[in-house]
């Protein structure tokens, strides 16, 4: 078995690990419902992703007619509440994302969720999914307290703390995942086939991969 190049590898999860798009879309739209909006399109939600439900629920606000933070304040419930019933009807990991997974923790890497999305979200979805015991750690947007969430360095940090240390790289889906990673001093690769608010080589990640069978190739030459 090859050595491993990296000890550590990070995964961001919506848009990354596992396409959610439908999902999340499914909650924004019930929300809109509720308020007599126009519903919004997967396609229109997709770039809204990556900061938080708070974040994405603004902007489809915004998309819809405006609104301000009391709006926001009176809508969010609604949103959460729905994602929170339907959090796995229609979410799955992007294609060979578990074999490639698999390589990695077979190679002794340890993996590792580091997620914008509250931790009562991404724990009970990657238990649905059946991915929970392959990652060392999974660390979601309130796991460690106000501010420190991505593009902060600071989840990427306890990242690599968590895992027990080493040499580590991060995939992800946004500019927050890469800006976090880089800001840590660790490689960032970005994914073209996910949740992206323009054109992939805008991320400025160390590497882009189209597809997961092109990842552990792409961590070797890092
Ligand atoms: O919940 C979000 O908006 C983003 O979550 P992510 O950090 O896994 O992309
Ligand atoms: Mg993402």
């Amino acid at each position: 078995m090859q050595q491993p190049c990296f000890d550590i590898v990070g995964f961001d999860l919506d848009g990354t690990l596992i396409d959610t798009s439908a999902d999340l879309t499914a909650a924004v739209n019930h929300a809109l419902d509720r308020l007599g909006r126009p519903r919004l399109d997967v396609r229109q939600v997709i770039p809204m992703i990556g900061l938080g439900g708070r974040h994405m629920m603004g902007q489809a606000l915004a998309a819809t007619g405006g609104g301000d933070d009391a709006l926001l304040d009176t809508v969010m419930p609604t949103m959460l509440d729905y994602y929170a019933g339907h959090l796995c009807v229609a979410s799955r990991p992007f294609a060979d994302c578990l074999a490639a997974l698999d390589t990695l923790a077979a190679q002794g890497t340890r993996l590792a969720v580091v997620t914008n999305k509250r931790e009562s979200f991404a724990l009970p979805l990657l238990e649905a999914l059946g991915m929970t015991s392959r990652f060392a750690c999974i660390i979601g947007g309130d796991t460690l307290g106000p501010g420190k969430t991505k593009p902060s360095p600071e989840p990427i940090l306890a990242m690599i703390d968590r895992c027990g240390g080493g040499r580590a790289a991060f995939v992800g889906d946004s500019i927050y995942d890469v800006r976090a990673a880089q800001a840590a001093g660790v490689p960032a690769v970005a994914v073209s086939f996910g949740f992206l608010a323009g054109p992939v080589g805008d991320l400025r990640a160390d590497a882009v991969i189209d597809r997961y069978d092109q990842l552990i190739p792409t961590l070797d030459r890092l």
